[in-house]
């Protein structure tokens, strides 16, 4: 199927898109938590053909009327009360079924090849599992004839645990489903402001001539969560911050600020330019991975004014673990358009705040005529918030009012913030666009496996260095910033991360 932005304008809730959808890990965290609240807010807003049937699959041996019942009680639970509507929601729920099965073994799937003995539309397979047994399920699928040329498969991240793992697992899934119908989630690229820096940077030429080292200075990408570990600690321990939001999350945003100007808005063409990103990061030799790369992890503080353990006194805690909670780096993409620019990332559980910002700091004026007491102050920044308020803010310099400033200069924003300046347009969760765009055949928001293994490439080395140094992680208190020296890495620089939050 095409990915021609034509397409993409296709009319949404109409036959062209019926799928069945086969949720494996229906009774998970994430199915609960994000996939059927998503998918119930589609059906809501008309998005969702009437003849779309979801079989939730896992492991309990439950009826499908229970089953429907855990799903009403999540919508119940997480759907804000005005966009709970009793008529969409018994539409939703009758379109669910429920097959319990192991998912390792052969045997129960004969009962979703059953299911769909008679299906006319695609059906779309949803892996909200561990990736250790995307294998297995894709293999039973395929020996239980389960699968047809349209069959397209959605596989959540991590995707695997190094680059090793991740060709394993991406040979696995390759054996059975082509490229073209293999749709890897990261989150981050269906939530609206991520989508809005594809529009401002390609159709602002304001921003596309200035997008290079010639006008900008340094770039900040800042991923804070407030939650812990949140009852991962087993999953999180293996995986660290830095696989578990750098490998993924953070490296998806770089690329997106980083990349040239795609030729078309065609999945390939983005991808392409993505891929020569990951390819130009620089590696970290032994000296700058002690200066520009901190590892933190979390001690016990507060959040919300409330104590909270540290890392190692959560629940199912080892004592003894050094994985790092947060990550701070200075990185940097060598190639024409970005040489000499620092890229500085950080991410961190138990931080103050949720907050995802990205944030740009352009050069100074190369000739400075204004007073200069005044020299030093703010640059123009562009502020592309995230989350919790998605929007976008310049940071301009204009004249301080009133008879007695004389020409002083004031930094003041540009503001567009989505929710006031769009009031009417409910911002969708990235995983009812992401859904979506499954549903229509859109792959141009999933990350092809090039990417995905040169991204491990990058994160392996880093890992290895540390591994032979053998540092343990700097403590921070939970409700803080993270380590001193991931203050510290930046002002050494004359720079501080952005705070005015
Ligand atoms: N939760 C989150 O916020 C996020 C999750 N992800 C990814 O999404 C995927 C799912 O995560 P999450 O929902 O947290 O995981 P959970 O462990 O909560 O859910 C997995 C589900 O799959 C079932 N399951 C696992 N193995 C089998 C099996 N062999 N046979 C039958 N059922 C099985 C589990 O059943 P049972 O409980 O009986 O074992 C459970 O219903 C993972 O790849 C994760 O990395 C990605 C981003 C965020
Ligand atoms: O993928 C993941 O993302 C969440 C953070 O997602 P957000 O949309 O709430 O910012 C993170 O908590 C989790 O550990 C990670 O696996």
């Amino acid at each position: 199927m095409s990915s021609s932005s034509a397409d993409r304008r296709a009319p949404l809730g109409d036959d062209k898109n019926v799928i069945d959808l086969a949720l494996f890990g229906a009774l998970g965290d994430l199915a609960m938590r994000k996939l059927f609240p998503a998918l119930y807010q589609l059906d809501r807003e008309g998005l969702m053909p009437q003849a779309t049937r979801i079989m939730g699959l896992a492991r309990q041996s439950i009826d499908a009327a229970s089953f429907r019942e855990q799903v009403a009680a999540t919508l119940k639970e997480r759907i804000k009360p005005s966009e709970q509507d009793e008529k969409a929601i018994e539409r939703f729920l009758a379109r669910l079924d429920y097959l319990a099965l192991d998912f390792t073994e052969q045997s129960g799937y004969a009962g979703l090849r059953d299911w769909r003995a008679n299906a006319r539309h695609p059906m779309v397979v949803y892996l909200s599992v561990g990736a250790r047994i995307y294998g297995d399920i894709c293999r039973h699928l395929h020996a239980s004839g389960s699968l047809d040329d349209e069959t397209r498969v959605v596989v959540e991240k991590p995707i695997g645990y190094d680059l090793e793992s991740s060709h394993e697992i991406n040979d696995a899934i390759g054996a059975v489903f082509p490229e073209s119908r293999i749709y890897r989630i990261d989150h981050y690229l269906g939530k609206e402001t991520v989508q809005n820096l594809i529009a401002m940077r390609f159709a602002n030429p304001l921003f596309g001539n200035q997008w290079n080292q010639n006008h900008i200075s340094y770039v900040e990408i800042t991923v804070a969560e407030k939650v812990g570990i949140e009852g991962r600690w087993g999953y999180f321990d293996d995986a660290g911050q830095l696989r578990d939001m750098v490998q993924n999350h953070l490296l998806q945003l770089l690329c997106l600020i980083a990349m040239d100007p795609p030729s078309n808005l065609d999945a390939d063409a983005i991808r392409d330019e993505k891929v020569k990103v990951l390819k130009a990061l620089k590696p970290f030799t032994g000296e700058a991975l002690g200066r520009d790369v901190v590892r933190g992890q979390y001690i016990a503080g507060t959040s919300d004014g409330k104590s909270v353990p540290g890392y190692l006194d959560e629940e199912g805690a080892n004592t003894q673990s050094q994985t790092e909670t947060f990550v701070a780096m200075k990185t940097e993409v060598s190639n024409w358009r970005w040489a000499g620019v620092p890229f500085y990332l950080r991410t961190g559980k138990r931080m103050p705040e949720k907050l995802s910002q990205i944030v740009i700091h352009f050069r100074q004026q190369p000739h400075y005529i204004f007073d200069p007491d005044q020299r030093g102050i703010a640059s123009n920044k562009l502020i592309i918030r995230l989350q919790p308020e998605e929007g976008i803010a310049l940071q301009v310099l204009t004249k301080d009012s009133g008879l007695d400033k004389g020409m002083r200069l004031r930094p003041g924003p540009l503001h567009l913030d989505f929710n006031s300046a769009f009031p009417k347009s409910r911002i969708p969760d990235a995983y009812e666009r992401l859904l979506l765009e499954v549903m229509k055949g859109q792959q141009y928001l999933f990350v092809r496996r090039d990417e995905v293994e040169h991204a491990w490439r990058w994160c392996d080395q880093l890992i290895e260095g540390w591994k032979a140094r053998e540092t343990p992680p700097r403590r921070y208190p939970a409700g803080s910033w993270g380590p001193v020296a991931s203050i510290a890495m930046i002002t050494q620089d004359g720079r501080s991360w952005y705070e005015d939050y």
